[in-house]
């Protein structure tokens, strides 16, 4: 019997490739872009990057010559753009035609199934979106600063202590900020749960590829499969990683409301929707039920969590291979901060070298990757060079501001302020306190970093040895002061 259903289920779903395969070529009235060639059925699956796919997009640019690109993999079309025109011409200006998603099984087995990152225009998204971009206005967050600039001193301190696992203690910096914001929950080092939550979170994230290209995506129908036949590794991860997304949804959600029914006073992102909703004052189409909640909740998470965490981590990596642009901000930071206090928000407007190293630090972020590395548009686009962005003005280059790192027009990241606002404060508390360079190993021989970086919806570099080093006794002492 089970030998008949799997004979039925593959001519069903070889029936379908083959229909979606002809109705896609018939659909065509205009030359389609350039692209690797396309077999029967399974169109161009055979050429599709598993590693690091942006890279390939850019040799496929050069190879048939366009900064437009088209590939068809088992009837789903992908239009790939490598020109910083040209995404900010569809996406930006007819933005509202492009705004839509593909489906993202990977996203939705993983447990993500609400995020207002996978909905398509409709009442759902537009009451999601409202929700962000009215929470992390620049206004609003302004009252996180405090927050920030304690979680920032925080980071620098663990960074001395325990240089070993620096990477945790990014993940951990980013996650009691959003952890606190969010919901008012305080996060205790590397080892507590919601860390280790984010890890897992992150690990289900990194592994969804670019979106749209694991196996899961390609064939959904593999979702029906039972735990026990979660054979092809995309699936395996996801169920593996499930319940970390289900845990991030669930448990602090739950501890809003517990604190709150206690009357136990603390703001938050999550309370203030729950009051909101409370005050009968919301109009009933922006009304979220419980579900909303919880979704917004988990996509703060996550949304904030791992980019955060992947961008400092660039951050040190720029760091240690270029020193000369290290000294040049801690000199700016001790020439108008001083060594008698750390650095504050108060101090970013007459800090241009450290902000120019945040500009310079977002080039890196994977989906913009390929619009960011155009010639036309930056010089030596592969070095990591701060000053690109000095205006002409002051004898610099001046370079426009990498476009993309928080997505385009319609879609654009709502917590971009926050965001950039976490990046900033942990660049200039490290910067002022700490010198980070390559670590040596016992013949005081310094060592190499292998710069790589993983493939994954956000892309971050894979773990390499750093040192922390204070810079002075006098900044530890101020780092203690907590
Ligand atoms: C350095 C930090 C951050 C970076 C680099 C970043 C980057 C991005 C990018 C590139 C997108 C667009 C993704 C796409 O088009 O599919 C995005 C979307 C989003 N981000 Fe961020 N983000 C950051 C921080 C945050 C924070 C702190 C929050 C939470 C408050 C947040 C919430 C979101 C949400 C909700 C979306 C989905 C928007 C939509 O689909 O309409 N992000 N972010």
């Amino acid at each position: 019997m089970d030998q008949i259903y799997l004979a039925a289920g593959l001519f069903s779903f070889c029936g379908i490739l083959a229909w979606r395969y002809y109705s896609n070529r018939k659909k065509s009235p205009y030359p389609l872009p350039p692209g690797p060639p396309a077999d029967p059925i399974i169109g161009s699956m055979r050429y599709m990057p598993t590693e690091r796919p942006e890279l390939a997009y850019i040799e496929w640019g050069k190879k048939y010559n366009s900064d437009i690109l088209y590939i068809n993999v088992l009837g789903q079309s992908m239009v790939i753009l490598n020109k910083r025109e040209d995404a900010v011409e569809l996406l930006d200006r007819r933005g509202a035609k492009y705004m839509d998603r593909p489906p993202l099984p990977y996203f939705d087995e993983l447990g993500f199934e609400g995020m207002v990152t996978s909905a398509n225009n409709g009442p759902y998204f537009r009451r999601h979106r409202k929700a962000f971009q009215n929470g992390f206005t620049q206004t609003k967050c302004i009252q996180y600063q405090p927050l920030e600039e304690n979680e920032a001193r925080q980071l620098a301190m663990r960074l001395i202590t325990d240089s070993e696992s620096w990477m945790a203690q990014m993940v951990t910096f980013s996650t009691a900020i959003i952890a606190n914001l969010a919901y008012g929950i305080e996060v205790n080092g590397k080892d507590d749960d919601f860390v280790k939550w984010s890890e897992g979170v992150g690990k289900g994230v990194g592994g969804g590829a670019s979106a749209s290209a694991t196996m899961v995506d390609i064939f959904p129908i593999i979702r029906n499969l039972p735990q026990w036949l979660s054979i092809f590794p995309s699936l395996k991860l996801a169920r593996e990683c499930r319940p970390y997304v289900k845990n991030i949804h669930e448990m602090p959600f739950n501890i809003v409301k517990d604190d709150m029914e206690k009357g136990i006073q603390k703001i938050s992102f999550i309370r203030s929707l729950l009051e909101e909703r409370a005050s009968g004052k919301v109009k009933p189409v922006d009304q979220l039920n419980d579900y909303d909640i919880t979704s917004i909740g988990g996509t703060t998470y996550a949304a904030g969590m791992d980019t955060t965490w992947s961008t400092t981590s660039i951050f040190v990596l720029g760091m240690i291979l270029n020193p000369d642009t290290q000294r040049k901000a801690q000199q700016e930071i001790d020439s108008i901060v001083g060594t008698d206090r750390l650095p504050t928000f108060a101090d970013r407007a007459k800090l241009p070298a450290v902000e120019r190293i945040v500009l310079e630090t977002s080039l890196v972020i994977v989906n913009s990757y390929a619009v960011n590395r155009d010639t036309s548009t930056y010089s030596s686009p592969e070095l990591f060079n701060p000053d690109r962005y000095i205006p002409v003005s002051e004898g610099g280059e001046g370079a426009i501001p990498p476009v993309g790192h928080f997505g385009f027009g319609r879609r654009i990241c709502p917590g971009q302020n926050l965001g950039l606002n976490n990046v900033w404060i942990a660049v200039a508390t490290t910067l002022a306190t700490i010198n980070i360079q390559k670590k040596k190993d016992k013949n005081e021989r310094e060592i190499e970093p292998v710069v790589e970086m993983t493939t994954g919806f956000v892309s971050h570099p894979k773990y390499f040895p750093v040192e922390f080093q204070p810079r002075s006794e006098r900044a530890v002492e101020l780092l203690k002061k907590l």
